[in-house]
């Protein structure tokens, strides 16, 4: 959470964000640091809503202009950071004047068009700002993470500061940036109150943005300044050497980009080639926008001050503890050895690259680190609603997180899937599961989690990506040029709060903190082509960031739907060189990724596993052909395993494990203690009460979908006699990705399921889907459902899976409940399905 106040009496503009995943976060640390920085606002206040008590200036009706950034969790949820404020906002004696027509608010909302309720927080908080007397300076965005965020927030942004700039009656004063010029929609008119008294502002989603930009000035028309070839040096500080504007435009002959080998295949060079003239044509006679970065690196100085910081290790990811931590019933366990017991279809090892044969070696601490988050994960996936993870944390006194990660050891890994090679199969795997059990033993405070949780695994760069740039921020000269070299960042806007006051050495600072993996925004190439020197290059860049003409386009097809990260934009635009600051103030942090977990804390509260696809998948290549693509984290977390195992012996199941003899916490009732040694699974906290499961686990993506089976079906098991329990599971092949295969059997054998539905979509000519199951077994479906209260919890593929089952049970339900059910037509089958979801009898833990 961000200290925002600064001290200042009466700032006038509040930047607030409400962020689950820290989207909302980002783009509102973004805009902050560009009013403050580039238009002349030094007085805007960050914040996140919660925090709005905690202003010099409480009264948060006295302040000019809002800026509201807030994203939708849950089942159309406010983020934990943002509920206390809502609350206030929305209650009913807030006074139609509470405003008093003096804020000028701007709303941009962050949702996912795989959720029923899209961008319903965005939503509400710009009708409820507008009906307690705020006046909207700018319309209402929606910008949806199923299609790209920066479609929506790029242009909102762009728009933005003009209208906020009319709104304070400042229009270009004080703006150093001179894409001032478009206004956008920005009624600051009573008009635009009554428009959103329904409840939902007018909107600027991906089709209202594309209707302002026509209204609004273009970009490429007002960027007007001029840089005749002199490099600015701005900052005097010792050691820095941020190079500001851009360098003249060199003319001559284009670079031919060569591409290393592992971009070869993203680009072909011919294609390469014609895309750069284009640029140049579009960029001809265009003057360039210089960049300014708004955080200082200083490098430090072994013998000077800096000698003093604190390396990241110990300070950057102290635990922070709040008083003392109750001891809960899950954590006073927390010291105990515990129970792996292994007794599934682990495959053995047959790596399809395996490293270079080593001897195994002992466990060794997971480099990668631990943050617990609120029942989410990164992509827009989302655990369980009804777990609250996070709040049970904190009840726990601890306060992990992005920031303070817990760092765990790696006790045990296995791939979950058969694969070639395991003298079972000789057709190849569809693709590889991974199983992996984390020790927190060691952590202090516990690390507690509950079923229902996902954990944030921190993963480095990949070791091209840092090396990449390394090398370009290093042609920076200086200390830029040794990654040994410490420094510290300050008014540090993107990774500010994960470096914190310690010294990283430049090469922490790249390989884990900056996101170089992720697909660079328009405005982060725009900002890069003021940090090139090869003029061919410049315009490709410069016309990839404002769009028009062309550019928008081919940063469609070129960047985005290839995929390609910074680094590998680096690797195809070898003269560009942006300086470590630029790099700090426009990349976001490297994010967690999210994984659910798959074990019970009641079997071991300190041994945490999650169960995950290694991510691997092919896009196609402009000009034919496919490109592979590897998830960084999945890949990385397999590749640090083998290279820890070693080779595969012959019938090792697992690729990795300890000797730590297994045993089960004492706490447990007898009865418990003996049914936990024969089954992996155990109750959970009183969120899986239900009938009935759909799990699909035939799509791609690192989730597996069944990370819940153990913890569902105990659940159940548990509760024995509250119902039949039916379970519908799907995946490519019955050898090859039916993972937990023999757990699910064995709940079969011993009445725990009442039915194992399984669907291969790979093992017939015709595919067979969960959802064809639920179709054979319909009438027993809408039975359960329409008259024996069933709860259904549906876990997988958002896309396909998902909305196939949500059709699927609209038809079952309308052939099999029909009119004697009042279910005579899908409309009405449609209500039935919206009312389960309210009443939590039909929970969705699906991704995209
Ligand atoms: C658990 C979870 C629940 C979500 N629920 C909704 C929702 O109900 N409606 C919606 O439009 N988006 C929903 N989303 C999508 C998020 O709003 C979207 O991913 C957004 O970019 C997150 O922004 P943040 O990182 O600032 O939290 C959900 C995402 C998660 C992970």
């Amino acid at each position: 959470m961000v200290n925002t106040d600064g001290g200042a009496s009466h700032p006038s503009i509040l930047v607030c964000f409400g962020s689950a995943t820290g989207n909302s976060e980002f783009i509102a640390k973004r805009i902050h640091a560009e009013l403050q920085n580039k238009h002349g606002l030094p007085g805007a206040r960050l914040l996140a809503m919660n925090d709005w008590k905690k202003l010099s200036n409480p009264a948060f009706e006295e302040y000019e202009a809002g800026i509201f950034v807030c994203a939708t969790t849950g089942n159309g949820d406010a983020p934990e950071n943002a509920e206390k404020f809502w609350r206030f906002l929305k209650r009913r004696t807030q006074p139609k004047t509470l405003l008093a027509n003096r804020m000028h608010f701007a709303v941009l909302g962050l949702g996912d068009t795989n959720y029923d309720k899209f961008c319903h927080m965005g939503k509400s908080m710009d009708a409820r700002l507008s009906e307690v007397g705020g006046r909207r300076m700018h319309n209402l965005g929606t910008a949806d993470e199923a299609v790209g965020l920066e479609g929506t927030v790029e242009p909102w942004i762009e728009t933005l500061y003009p209208a906020l700039m009319k709104a304070l009656g400042r229009d270009g004063v004080g703006a150093k940036d001179t894409t001032l010029a478009s206004v956008g929609n920005g009624d600051t008119s009573n008009k635009a109150n009554e428009d959103s008294t329904l409840g939902v502002g007018p909107e600027t989603g991906r089709e209202g943005m594309a209707r302002q930009g026509e209204e609004g000035a273009p970009a490429m028309e007002v960027e007007r300044v001029a840089v005749e070839g002199k490099v600015e040096e701005k900052d005097a500080e010792p050691h820095v050497a941020d190079r500001v504007g851009l360098p003249q435009a060199r003319g001559g002959p284009l670079t031919q980009a060569s591409g290393a080998q592992w971009v070869e295949s993203l680009l072909a060079p011919a294609d390469f080639q014609q895309i750069r003239e284009k640029a140049l044509a579009a960029a001809k006679d265009r003057p360039w926008t210089a960049y300014t970065p708004s955080v200082k690196v200083i490098f430090m100085d072994e013998s000077g001050p800096g000698a003093e910081c604190t390396p990241p290790v110990a300070e950057a990811h102290p635990i922070p503890k709040r008083g003392s931590p109750p001891r809960s019933s899950t954590s006073s366990q927390s010291s105990l050895p515990c129970s792996t017991p292994l007794n599934h279809g682990g495959a053995s090892l047959a790596p399809p690259a395996a490293p270079s044969p080593t001897a195994l070696k002992p466990p060794s601490p997971f480099t990668g680190r631990l943050s617990p988050f609120t029942g989410v994960t990164g992509g827009g996936r989302a655990a369980p609603t009804g777990a609250a993870p996070l709040a049970t944390l904190q009840a726990q006194g601890a306060s992990y997180s992005y920031e303070h990660p817990a760092q765990a050891k790696v006790r045990h890994a296995v791939y979950l899937t058969k694969t070639a090679g395991d003298g079972h199969h000789s057709e190849p795997p569809t693709r590889r599961v991974l199983e992996l059990e984390l020790d927190t033993q060691d952590c202090d405070p516990p690390f507690p989690y509950v079923p229902g949780d996902a954990v944030g695994i921190r993963c480095p760069n990949r070791t091209e990506a840092v090396e990449r740039v390394l090398e370009r921020v290093g042609r920076e000269g200086g200390r830029a040029g040794n990654r040994k070299s410490r420094l510290q960042v300050t008014d540090g806007v993107a990774v500010g709060g994960v470096l914190g006051t310690a010294c990283w050495t430049l090469e922490e600072v790249v390989r884990e903190v900056m996101d170089l993996e992720g697909t660079p925004k328009p405005h982060v190439l725009k900002a890069l082509a003021a940090y090139t020197q090869d003029e061919g290059d410049q315009a490709l860049l410069w016309w990839l960031g404002v769009g028009g003409e062309g550019g928008k386009a081919l940063y469609e097809s070129w960047i985005l739907e290839q995929r390609l990260s910074l680094a590998e934009v680096l690797e195809l635009i070898p003269s560009a060189a942006p300086t470590l600051a630029a790099l700090l103030d426009l990349l976001p942090p490297l994010p967690a990724r999210y994984y659910s977990v798959a074990s019970s804390p009641l079997v071991c509260p300190t041994r945490l596993r999650i169960a995950f696809s290694v991510v691997e998948y092919e896009l196609p290549r402009p000009g034919g052909g496919v490109i592979r693509r590897t998830g960084v984290c999945t890949s990385w977390m397999e590749r640090m395993l083998r290279e820890a195992a070693g080779p595969a012996s012959g019938d090792d199941k697992c690729l990795y494990t300890s000797s730590r003899a297994p045993s089960l916490p004492p706490s447990l009732p007898p009865a418990r203690r003996e049914a936990l040694k024969h089954s992996r699974s155990d109750v959970c906290s009183g969120y899986w009460r239900g009938d009935f499961d759909v799990w699909d686990d035939a799509e791609d993506g690192a989730g597996t979908g069944v990370e819940m089976e153990e913890e569902g079906i105990g659940s159940f098991a548990q509760k024995g006699g509250e119902g039949p329990i039916w379970l519908f599971f799907g995946c490519r092949t019955k050898a090859g990705d039916w993972i937990y295969r023999e757990e699910m059997e064995n709940f079969l054998k011993r009445g725990v399921l009442s039915e194992l539905q399984t669907a291969f979509s790979r093992e017939s000519a015709r595919k067979v889907y969960v959802q064809d199951r639920m179709q054979e077994q319909g009438e027993a479906l809408a039975r359960m459902l329409l008259k024996e209260g069933a709860y259904l919890y549906v876990c997988g593929d958002a896309e396909n899976m998902a909305r196939d089952v949500h059709a699927s049970l609209r038809t079952l339900l309308v052939q099999h409940g029909g009119r004697q059910e009042g279910l005579g037509s899908e409309e009405e089958a449609e209500a039935f399905l919206v009312e389960l979801k309210q009443r939590q009898r039909y929970v969705l833990d699906i991704w995209a």
